[in-house]
Protein backbone atom coordinates (compact mmCIF):
# COMPACT_ATOMS: atom_id res chain seq x y z
CA UNK A 1 0.00 0.00 0.00
CA UNK A 2 2.49 2.36 0.96
CA UNK A 3 4.69 1.40 -1.69
CA UNK A 4 1.69 1.95 -4.17
CA UNK A 5 1.54 5.46 -2.99
CA UNK A 6 5.15 6.09 -3.48
CA UNK A 7 5.56 4.81 -6.37
CA UNK A 8 2.41 6.95 -7.25
CA UNK A 9 4.18 10.36 -5.11
CA UNK A 10 7.77 9.48 -7.79
CA UNK A 11 5.66 9.87 -10.55
CA UNK A 12 3.81 12.67 -9.61
CA UNK A 13 7.15 14.20 -9.32
CA UNK A 14 8.51 13.18 -12.12
CA UNK A 15 10.95 10.28 -10.82
CA UNK A 16 11.07 7.62 -12.72
CA UNK A 17 11.15 4.60 -11.14
CA UNK A 18 13.08 2.89 -14.17
CA UNK A 19 16.32 4.22 -13.55
CA UNK A 20 16.62 2.15 -10.75
CA UNK A 21 19.67 0.13 -11.57
CA UNK A 22 20.82 -2.77 -10.43
CA UNK A 23 24.63 -3.76 -10.66
CA UNK A 24 27.29 -5.98 -9.18
CA UNK A 25 29.88 -4.63 -6.32
CA UNK A 26 33.32 -5.89 -6.19
CA UNK A 27 32.31 -8.65 -3.95
CA UNK A 28 29.78 -10.15 -6.10
CA UNK A 29 26.88 -7.98 -3.87
CA UNK A 30 24.21 -6.66 -5.31
CA UNK A 31 24.04 -3.03 -5.01
CA UNK A 32 20.10 -0.72 -5.57
CA UNK A 33 20.91 2.08 -7.05
CA UNK A 34 18.44 5.32 -6.86
CA UNK A 35 19.20 8.69 -7.34
CA UNK A 36 19.42 9.42 -4.14
CA UNK A 37 19.40 6.27 -1.91
CA UNK A 38 21.84 3.58 -2.46
CA UNK A 39 21.49 0.13 -0.79
CA UNK A 40 24.38 -2.08 -0.33
CA UNK A 41 24.08 -5.85 0.62
CA UNK A 42 27.00 -5.94 3.32
CA UNK A 43 29.68 -8.71 4.19
CA UNK A 44 27.56 -9.16 7.27
CA UNK A 45 24.73 -11.92 6.15
CA UNK A 46 21.30 -10.64 6.31
CA UNK A 47 22.21 -6.29 6.82
CA UNK A 48 22.02 -3.93 3.93
CA UNK A 49 23.67 -0.37 4.29
CA UNK A 50 21.26 2.51 2.92
CA UNK A 51 23.70 5.28 1.85
CA UNK A 52 21.88 8.88 1.93
CA UNK A 53 23.13 10.50 -1.22
CA UNK A 54 21.02 13.69 -1.74
CA UNK A 55 23.84 16.08 -1.86
CA UNK A 56 25.00 18.59 -0.86
CA UNK A 57 23.44 18.40 2.46
CA UNK A 58 20.85 15.41 2.33
CA UNK A 59 17.87 17.33 2.76
CA UNK A 60 14.38 15.49 3.12
CA UNK A 61 12.64 16.39 -0.53
CA UNK A 62 9.72 14.70 -1.47
CA UNK A 63 11.70 12.51 -3.90
CA UNK A 64 14.29 11.74 -1.41
CA UNK A 65 11.46 10.74 1.29
CA UNK A 66 9.85 8.44 -1.39
CA UNK A 67 13.05 6.83 -2.73
CA UNK A 68 13.90 6.06 1.06
CA UNK A 69 10.24 4.63 1.94
CA UNK A 70 10.76 2.20 -1.03
CA UNK A 71 13.63 1.25 -0.13
CA UNK A 72 13.19 0.32 3.39
CA UNK A 73 9.57 -1.73 2.29
CA UNK A 74 11.96 -3.33 -0.41
CA UNK A 75 14.40 -4.57 1.96
CA UNK A 76 11.92 -5.53 4.22
CA UNK A 77 9.83 -7.79 2.16
CA UNK A 78 12.88 -9.39 1.07
CA UNK A 79 13.55 -11.90 3.46
CA UNK A 80 16.90 -12.33 3.24
CA UNK A 81 16.99 -8.47 5.09
CA UNK A 82 16.94 -8.79 8.85
CA UNK A 83 18.90 -5.52 9.83
CA UNK A 84 19.66 -2.06 7.55
CA UNK A 85 22.46 0.49 8.81
CA UNK A 86 21.61 4.13 7.61
CA UNK A 87 24.50 6.31 6.99
CA UNK A 88 25.58 8.74 4.71
CA UNK A 89 27.33 9.67 1.91
CA UNK A 90 27.37 13.25 1.97
CA UNK A 91 30.63 13.87 3.77
CA UNK A 92 30.03 15.65 6.72
CA UNK A 93 26.84 15.76 6.87
CA UNK A 94 24.42 12.53 7.73
CA UNK A 95 21.02 14.87 6.73
CA UNK A 96 20.28 18.67 7.07
CA UNK A 97 16.64 17.84 8.00
CA UNK A 98 13.57 18.48 6.30
CA UNK A 99 14.16 20.33 2.91
CA UNK A 100 13.00 23.93 3.49
CA UNK A 101 12.23 24.74 -0.09
CA UNK A 102 9.63 22.22 0.60
CA UNK A 103 7.66 24.02 2.82
CA UNK A 104 8.85 27.40 1.05
CA UNK A 105 6.31 29.67 -1.11
CA UNK A 106 4.48 26.53 -2.07
CA UNK A 107 0.70 26.10 -2.24
CA UNK A 108 -1.47 23.77 0.33
CA UNK A 109 -1.94 20.59 -1.80
CA UNK A 110 1.61 20.46 -2.25
CA UNK A 111 2.56 21.00 1.60
CA UNK A 112 -0.27 18.52 2.52
CA UNK A 113 1.51 15.86 0.37
CA UNK A 114 5.25 16.78 1.67
CA UNK A 115 3.97 16.70 5.02
CA UNK A 116 2.42 12.68 4.47
CA UNK A 117 5.40 11.73 3.14
CA UNK A 118 7.29 13.22 6.48
CA UNK A 119 4.91 11.36 8.14
CA UNK A 120 4.77 7.93 6.24
CA UNK A 121 8.54 8.11 6.40
CA UNK A 122 8.82 8.42 10.24
CA UNK A 123 6.20 5.53 10.55
CA UNK A 124 8.28 3.22 8.42
CA UNK A 125 11.45 3.74 10.16
CA UNK A 126 9.73 3.79 13.84
CA UNK A 127 8.22 0.74 13.16
CA UNK A 128 10.12 -1.00 10.87
CA UNK A 129 10.44 -5.01 11.68
CA UNK A 130 14.20 -4.62 10.40
CA UNK A 131 16.91 -3.90 13.30
CA UNK A 132 17.69 -0.40 12.15
CA UNK A 133 21.12 1.50 13.30
CA UNK A 134 22.34 4.85 12.69
CA UNK A 135 25.48 5.28 11.64
CA UNK A 136 25.56 8.81 12.15
CA UNK A 137 28.85 10.02 10.04
CA UNK A 138 28.08 13.85 10.19
CA UNK A 139 25.57 16.70 11.33
CA UNK A 140 21.80 15.86 11.35
CA UNK A 141 19.74 18.51 12.76
CA UNK A 142 15.87 18.20 13.14
CA UNK A 143 14.53 15.94 10.51
CA UNK A 144 18.12 14.29 9.78
CA UNK A 145 18.01 13.74 13.72
CA UNK A 146 14.33 12.33 13.25
CA UNK A 147 15.52 9.93 11.75
CA UNK A 148 18.19 8.49 13.47
CA UNK A 149 15.53 8.49 16.84
CA UNK A 150 13.80 6.69 15.26
CA UNK A 151 16.45 3.69 14.62
CA UNK A 152 16.86 0.71 17.51
CA UNK A 153 20.67 1.99 17.92
CA UNK A 154 23.12 5.44 17.56
CA UNK A 155 26.42 5.19 16.94
CA UNK A 156 27.79 8.92 16.10
CA UNK A 157 30.93 9.51 15.28
CA UNK A 158 33.25 11.49 17.80
CA UNK A 159 34.11 14.81 15.56
CA UNK A 160 33.19 18.65 17.83
CA UNK A 161 31.80 19.47 14.55
CA UNK A 162 28.99 17.43 13.82
CA UNK A 163 26.01 18.76 16.11
CA UNK A 164 22.57 16.47 16.80
CA UNK A 165 18.98 17.67 17.59
CA UNK A 166 15.76 19.30 17.48
CA UNK A 167 16.47 22.52 16.22
CA UNK A 168 12.99 23.50 15.36
CA UNK A 169 12.56 26.75 17.59
CA UNK A 170 15.70 28.33 16.27
CA UNK A 171 13.97 28.21 12.64
CA UNK A 172 10.40 29.88 14.17
CA UNK A 173 8.82 26.47 14.25
CA UNK A 174 6.89 24.53 16.78
CA UNK A 175 8.26 20.71 17.00
CA UNK A 176 5.43 18.40 15.60
CA UNK A 177 4.27 16.10 18.83
CA UNK A 178 5.51 12.77 17.27
CA UNK A 179 8.84 14.72 16.62
CA UNK A 180 8.79 15.60 20.50
CA UNK A 181 7.60 12.23 21.30
CA UNK A 182 10.41 10.46 19.66
CA UNK A 183 12.54 12.21 21.94
CA UNK A 184 11.32 12.34 25.01
CA UNK A 185 11.01 8.54 24.16
CA UNK A 186 14.94 8.23 24.36
CA UNK A 187 16.09 11.09 26.22
CA UNK A 188 13.60 11.79 28.80
CA UNK A 189 10.65 14.45 29.92
CA UNK A 190 12.90 17.30 31.47
CA UNK A 191 15.93 16.78 28.77
CA UNK A 192 13.81 17.31 26.18
CA UNK A 193 11.73 20.26 27.50
CA UNK A 194 15.07 21.69 27.78
CA UNK A 195 16.33 20.99 24.43
CA UNK A 196 12.99 21.21 22.88
CA UNK A 197 12.36 25.04 23.94
CA UNK A 198 16.04 25.91 23.35
CA UNK A 199 16.57 24.01 19.94
CA UNK A 200 19.82 23.08 21.70
CA UNK A 201 22.08 20.88 18.95
CA UNK A 202 24.44 18.86 21.19
CA UNK A 203 28.03 17.90 20.14
CA UNK A 204 29.06 14.23 20.53
CA UNK A 205 29.65 14.18 24.17
CA UNK A 206 27.12 16.12 25.24
CA UNK A 207 24.83 13.49 22.87
CA UNK A 208 25.98 10.95 25.08
CA UNK A 209 25.89 12.16 28.31
CA UNK A 210 22.10 12.73 27.18
CA UNK A 211 21.65 9.32 25.65
CA UNK A 212 20.46 10.52 22.87
CA UNK A 213 22.75 8.31 21.27
CA UNK A 214 24.27 5.34 22.15
CA UNK A 215 28.13 5.31 21.44
CA UNK A 216 30.65 7.82 20.12
CA UNK A 217 33.31 6.43 18.03
CA UNK A 218 36.05 7.89 16.07
CA UNK A 219 34.98 8.78 12.31
CA UNK A 220 36.34 6.16 10.51
CA UNK A 221 34.87 3.11 13.13
CA UNK A 222 31.31 4.34 12.59
CA UNK A 223 29.87 2.04 10.04
CA UNK A 224 31.62 -1.14 11.19
CA UNK A 225 30.79 -0.59 14.94
CA UNK A 226 27.35 -0.37 13.39
CA UNK A 227 28.07 -3.49 11.86
CA UNK A 228 29.06 -5.07 14.73
CA UNK A 229 26.36 -3.92 16.91
CA UNK A 230 23.74 -5.12 14.31
CA UNK A 231 25.47 -8.64 15.05
CA UNK A 232 24.04 -8.35 18.48
CA UNK A 233 20.94 -7.18 17.34
CA UNK A 234 19.99 -9.93 15.06
CA UNK A 235 21.24 -12.55 17.66
CA UNK A 236 17.98 -12.44 18.98
CA UNK A 237 15.18 -14.47 17.12
CA UNK A 238 13.49 -11.59 14.92
CA UNK A 239 9.71 -12.53 15.97
CA UNK A 240 10.18 -12.69 19.53
CA UNK A 241 12.55 -8.75 18.72
CA UNK A 242 9.68 -7.76 16.66
CA UNK A 243 6.83 -8.23 18.99
CA UNK A 244 8.92 -6.42 21.79
CA UNK A 245 9.88 -3.23 19.10
CA UNK A 246 6.45 -2.91 18.59
CA UNK A 247 4.72 -3.11 22.37
CA UNK A 248 7.01 -0.18 23.10
CA UNK A 249 6.96 1.86 20.28
CA UNK A 250 3.10 1.09 19.02
CA UNK A 251 1.48 4.11 21.32
CA UNK A 252 3.71 6.55 20.46
CA UNK A 253 3.00 5.66 16.47
CA UNK A 254 -0.78 5.10 17.07
CA UNK A 255 -0.66 8.54 18.18
CA UNK A 256 0.07 10.33 14.97
CA UNK A 257 -1.85 7.46 12.91
CA UNK A 258 -5.21 8.18 15.27
CA UNK A 259 -4.33 12.05 14.11
CA UNK A 260 -2.61 12.13 11.01
CA UNK A 261 -5.07 14.19 9.15
CA UNK A 262 -5.40 16.86 11.03
CA UNK A 263 -1.44 16.76 11.62
CA UNK A 264 -1.46 17.80 8.03
CA UNK A 265 -4.03 20.58 8.25
CA UNK A 266 -2.03 21.84 11.20
CA UNK A 267 0.76 21.71 9.28
CA UNK A 268 -0.54 23.22 6.15
CA UNK A 269 -2.48 26.43 8.33
CA UNK A 270 1.11 26.73 10.10
CA UNK A 271 3.39 27.10 7.39
CA UNK A 272 1.35 28.40 5.46
CA UNK A 273 1.47 31.70 7.76
CA UNK A 274 3.11 35.05 6.54
CA UNK A 275 5.10 35.17 9.56
CA UNK A 276 6.56 31.90 9.18
CA UNK A 277 7.21 31.77 5.67
CA UNK A 278 9.22 35.11 6.66
CA UNK A 279 11.26 33.18 9.18
CA UNK A 280 11.94 30.40 6.75
CA UNK A 281 12.95 32.73 4.06
CA UNK A 282 15.37 34.29 6.57
CA UNK A 283 16.79 31.11 7.56
CA UNK A 284 17.44 30.13 4.01
CA UNK A 285 18.70 33.44 3.19
CA UNK A 286 20.88 33.15 6.20
CA UNK A 287 22.15 29.73 5.12
CA UNK A 288 23.55 31.29 2.11
CA UNK A 289 24.70 34.68 3.42
CA UNK A 290 26.97 32.55 5.85
CA UNK A 291 28.88 31.57 2.40
CA UNK A 292 29.73 35.37 2.20
C1 LIG B 1 1.02 24.22 15.76
C2 LIG B 1 2.13 23.55 15.06
C3 LIG B 1 1.69 22.47 14.19
C4 LIG B 1 2.48 21.84 13.40
C5 LIG B 1 3.92 22.16 13.25
C6 LIG B 1 4.21 22.06 11.89
C7 LIG B 1 5.38 22.24 11.29
C8 LIG B 1 6.56 22.81 11.75
C9 LIG B 1 7.66 21.81 11.95
C10 LIG B 1 8.44 21.53 10.76
C11 LIG B 1 9.60 20.67 11.10
C12 LIG B 1 10.79 20.88 10.61
C13 LIG B 1 11.94 20.01 10.88
C14 LIG B 1 13.15 20.27 10.04
O1 LIG B 1 13.85 19.36 9.72
S1 LIG B 1 13.47 21.87 9.56
C15 LIG B 1 15.10 21.84 8.86
C16 LIG B 1 16.12 22.06 9.91
N1 LIG B 1 17.44 22.02 9.35
C17 LIG B 1 18.37 22.91 9.62
O2 LIG B 1 18.20 23.82 10.40
C18 LIG B 1 19.68 22.74 8.91
C19 LIG B 1 19.99 23.92 8.07
N2 LIG B 1 21.28 23.74 7.41
C20 LIG B 1 22.46 23.92 8.04
O3 LIG B 1 22.55 24.24 9.21
C21 LIG B 1 23.69 23.72 7.22
O4 LIG B 1 23.33 23.77 5.87
C22 LIG B 1 24.40 22.38 7.49
C23 LIG B 1 25.09 22.44 8.87
C24 LIG B 1 23.46 21.19 7.41
C25 LIG B 1 25.52 22.19 6.41
O5 LIG B 1 26.35 23.32 6.39
P1 LIG B 1 27.34 23.55 5.14
O6 LIG B 1 28.13 24.78 5.45
O7 LIG B 1 28.08 22.31 4.84
O8 LIG B 1 26.38 23.76 3.90
P2 LIG B 1 25.51 25.07 3.55
O9 LIG B 1 26.34 25.97 2.70
O10 LIG B 1 24.91 25.64 4.76
O11 LIG B 1 24.34 24.44 2.68
C26 LIG B 1 24.54 23.98 1.34
C27 LIG B 1 23.28 24.24 0.56
O12 LIG B 1 22.23 23.45 1.13
C28 LIG B 1 21.14 24.30 1.48
N3 LIG B 1 20.47 23.73 2.66
C29 LIG B 1 20.99 23.49 3.86
N4 LIG B 1 20.09 22.94 4.68
C30 LIG B 1 18.95 22.85 3.97
C31 LIG B 1 17.64 22.37 4.26
N5 LIG B 1 17.30 21.84 5.46
N6 LIG B 1 16.72 22.44 3.29
C32 LIG B 1 16.99 22.94 2.08
N7 LIG B 1 18.23 23.42 1.74
C33 LIG B 1 19.18 23.36 2.68
C34 LIG B 1 21.77 25.63 1.77
O13 LIG B 1 20.83 26.66 1.67
C35 LIG B 1 22.81 25.68 0.67
O14 LIG B 1 22.15 26.02 -0.54
P3 LIG B 1 22.82 26.96 -1.63
O15 LIG B 1 23.11 28.27 -0.94
O16 LIG B 1 24.09 26.25 -2.05
O17 LIG B 1 21.80 27.09 -2.71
Amino acid sequence: MALAAGRAMLMRSGVRLGTQAAARGGNGARRFMNHRVVVEPNTVPGVAVIKFKNPPVNSLTLEFLTEFVICLEKLENDKTFRGVVLTSDCPGIFSAGLDLREMCGKNPAHYAEYWRAVQEMWLKVYLSNLVLVAAINGTSPAGGCLIALSCDYRVLADNPRYRMGLNETLLGLVVPFWFKDTLVNTIGHRASERALQLGLLFPPAEALQLGMVDQVVPEDQVQSTALSVMTQWLAIPDHVRQLTKNMIRKATADHLIKHQEADIQNFINFISRDSIQKSLQVYLENLKQKKH
